[in-house]
């Protein structure tokens, strides 16, 4: 149960926070690739100049990253919002487990190698292939191929799955090629070890919140049929499939298998060992399903082999999903929506399938149960299936009109809505669809304000880390957009390092609350934010809230 605030009772009408995913505000990062900038925003430019606002960290140490090398992601940015304080996050976790040796004594990788030196089988390693550290790391990977061999295990597969989405946009090659000289250096008399199929991310395997399960079909077909294209090596895959499908970056890659003399040299068979080495959830939970699921109808499995399937984290603890996992997930405890649960206030979220998990699973500190089914009201708008460089307005139009419905029919005390347009959109790389996806996000916004108005309400808006404010790469040096050989500027596709906005808006508010000067702000101060404009104090657990009461 939350106290009520010593002074400030509370807003008269509903509270609205309105995450714009991937809108982060660049400095000094040239006009040409800045989206947000670009665009033509009258709606955040009047409340930038009318509204109190501040700048929040979104990256980083401030949102439980290793380092401050790393960007922000929607997983550790809501979970800071929804959980009011910054926990180690997967990546960090991996990594503490691979240093103290950890991850090698629990039971599911016992398990995982057992198995194979049982059976003399075949291990097979499958995940996101970088060190983008948004989803996975390419270093656990090689740090569980070294630890293999010293277990004289066998046979080891890797199944790479291509990113250029947390990285590079075409940046395959720069991990594949020093990896086959690792690989070249680990393989010997005893240890068989090869690359045995792949594809890219948005291609196949990595499909989330059920938006596509044609995706892990063809991931399926791929990885334990050995069905797809063959080539000799992954490098030869890489380029072949890019002299097919010139212009398209590696997340989009076609899927493919390595195979020898005609013959896959690495599907899943009965008795294998799987390692899905992800340690993010959304994107690694429906292929989890499909390994571990014995009543499973999203699509024809054709033959499920018996295997034993360890995840590298468990990506939902209410689900159980994956059964075997190798570190242990994030402890994150008393949320937000627990608090309000607990102290009987209504709320709502609300988004299209891309982000959906996002204002539920992630906000909610990775579960995907309610606290208070009468209290909670989820609602989901099928997103598109098309490229969203070809449609950059999504859902918002749809959200839109629900979220007014929402807001009018008085059922929620707070509510929250994710806008996947900056972010959806800036990982296509195009800079005139993520400025139409932002110009998107203003309209909305211009929709939504006067209905907070009218109901003497307030929102917050914010984002959870940056994307569409930097669509192309920069030079780290001097900040200047890089360029390709024939002169055009280099897409970049990734998030960003900037931070986000925070704006207090609320015409009834008065100036009964100003915006506190706290020092290095970050998204983890949103939550105790949140729950003061409510009339609540903030718990003590929670970092400490952005606002001063007059
Ligand atoms: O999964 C993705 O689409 C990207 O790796 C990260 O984007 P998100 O963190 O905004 O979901
Ligand atoms: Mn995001
Ligand atoms: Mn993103």
């Amino acid at each position: 149960m939350l106290n009520k605030h010593p002074v400030f009772p509370g807003i008269n009408g509903p509270l609205l926070t309105i995450v714009m995913d991937g809108i982060g505000i660049g400095s000094g990062s040239a006009l040409e690739g800045n989206a947000v900038r670009k665009a033509w925003t009258p709606t955040l430019d009047f409340l930038l100049t009318h509204s109190p606002h501040t700048l929040l960290k979104a990256h980083g140490l401030a949102v439980g990253m290793p380092s401050d090398d790393d960007m922000g992601n929607s997983e550790v940015g809501h979970n800071a919002m929804g959980a009011g304080r910054i926990y180690h996050q997967g990546a960090a976790l991996v990594n503490e487990a691979i240093q103290s040796g950890g991850i090698f004594r629990g039971d599911a990788w016992l398990r995982v190698i057992r198995n194979v030196r049982e059976h003399d089988s075949t291990l097979h390693f499958l995940g996101l292939f970088s060190d983008g550290n948004v989803h996975a790391h390419i270093d656990h990977l090689k740090a569980m191929i070294v630890q293999a061999r010293q277990q004289d295990v066998g046979r080891v597969r890797v199944h790479v799955l291509l990113d250029g989405r947390d990285v590079p946009e075409t940046s395959a090659l720069d991990y594949l090629q020093p990896f086959e000289t690792f690989l070249d250096e680990m393989r010997g008399e005893n240890f068989d070890i090869r690359i045995a199929s792949g594809g890219g991310r948005m291609s196949i395997t990595m499909d989330r919140y059920e938006a596509d399960w044609a995706m892990v079909e063809r991931g399926w077909q791929t990885h334990v049929l050995g069905n797809a294209p063959y080539f000799d090596n992954a490098v030869a895959a890489v380029n072949g499939l890019r002299a097919q499908h010139p212009g398209v970056g590696d997340q989009d890659l076609p899927p493919f298998v390595i195979a020898d003399a005609g013959e896959p040299v690495g599907r899943i068979e009965d008795h294998d060992s799987v390692v899905f080495f992800n340690f993010r959830g959304d994107r690694a939970m429906e292929i989890s399903r499909a390994f571990e699921e014995s009543e499973f109808s999203a699509f024809d499995r054709v033959h499920v082999p018996d295997i034993v399937y360890a995840g590298m984290l468990q990506y939902d603890g209410d689900l159980h999903i994956p059964k075997h996992f190798l570190v242990d997930p994030p402890a994150i405890r008393n949320t937000m929506s627990e608090f309000l649960a607990h102290t009987g206030v209504a709320q709502l979220a609300i988004s299209e399938t891309q982000k959906f998990g996002h204002v539920t699973y992630f906000w909610n500190g990775n579960r995907s149960g309610k606290f208070d089914e009468k209290l909670e009201t989820y609602i989901e708008i099928p997103s598109d299936l098309v490229p969203f460089q070809q449609r950059p307005w999504m859902k918002s139009a749809e959200i839109t009109d629900e979220l007014i419905v929402q807001l009018q029919s008085g059922r929620h005390r707070f509510l929250r809505v994710n806008y996947a347009n900056g972010d959806m959109v800036g990982h296509t790389g195009n800079l005139q669809a993520a400025t139409l996806a932002v110009e998107t996000v203003d309209l909305a916004l211009s929709r939504i304000l006067p209905v907070i108005d009218a109901l003497q309400g307030a929102a917050i808006i914010t984002a959870d880390h940056g994307n569409a404010d930097e669509m192309y790469e920069l030079n780290r040096k001097t900040g200047e957009p890089q360029k390709n050989a024939d002169g055009s500027f280099k897409p970049k596709t990734s998030h960003t390092l900037n931070p986000v906005p925070f704006i207090l808006y609320g015409n009834t508010l008065n100036n009964a609350v100003t915006l506190a000067d706290i020092p290095a702000p970050g998204l983890s101060n949103i939550a105790s934010t949140t729950v003061n404009l409510l009339g609540y104090e903030a718990p003590e657990c929670w970092d400490t809230g952005l606002l001063a009461f007059n």
